[in-house]
């Protein structure tokens, strides 16, 4: 059976598309932000951990952890904490060109498999009235970089280079590739 540790409804309409059949476990982790971790460190520590935490309880599954940040020259941007901080995350964004990490972690049978994947974006430069409306919306707060490419969002896209489903929140043709692979050499025992 294949477990989902994640609560994004993103990342399970993803696996959906892709004809999966697999259970929601959202796995209950602190995700403070490790403060001068390199960004590929955050995203695949923090997949490994929500891993990690439905793994102990179902040993018997292969279990998926991802974890999505924005990075803007730098600065890691989570999911901001209010309306003030999504529009200050949107700012930044604003003109500039920014990379969009997701990590993932599947384990299996006690092995870990992690990575990541990174697209880069670039937002056309927005008024203050654009983003003001836009966070009214509500789109923002549950996003990394308060942000969604997949909706209104889309209207902030000048550019971008890499996986489209890396940015909603999990790299779908990779992991399937990856799963696939599991699968032939478990057949194959
Ligand atoms: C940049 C971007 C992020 N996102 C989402 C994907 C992730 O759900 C979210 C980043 O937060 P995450 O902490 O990666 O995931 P989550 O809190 O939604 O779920 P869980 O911790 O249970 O795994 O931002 C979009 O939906 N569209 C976008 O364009």
């Amino acid at each position: 059976m294949l477990l989902l540790a994640s609560s994004s409804p993103r990342r399970s309409e993803l696996l959906k598309m892709a004809g999966y059949d697999f259970t929601v476990v959202p796995a209950d982790i602190n995700e403070g932000y490790l403060r001068g971790t390199p960004p590929i460190q955050i995203v695949e520590l923090l997949a490994a951990r929500k891993a990690e935490a439905v793994a102990k309880l179902h040993p018997q599954d292969i279990v998926l952890g991802a974890d999505t940040i924005v990075v803007l020259k730098g600065r890691v941007l989570g999911k901001p904490k209010n309306e003030e901080e999504a529009k200050a995350m949107l700012k930044l964004l604003a003109g500039n060109v920014h990379q969009v990490y997701t990590g993932y972690c599947i384990i299996n049978n006690r092995k870990y498999l992690r990575g990541h994947e990174s697209t880069s974006v670039e937002f056309y430069p927005l008024s203050e009235s654009e983003i003001d409306s836009y966070v009214a919306r509500g789109e923002s707060l549950d996003k990394a970089g308060a942000y969604a490419i997949q909706g209104r969002g889309a209207l902030f896209i000048k550019r971008i280079d890499g996986d489209y489903y890396n940015v909603m929140g999990l790299p779908i043709g990779k992991i399937n590739r990856i799963l696939a692979g599991m699968k032939t050499a478990e057949d194959g025992k």
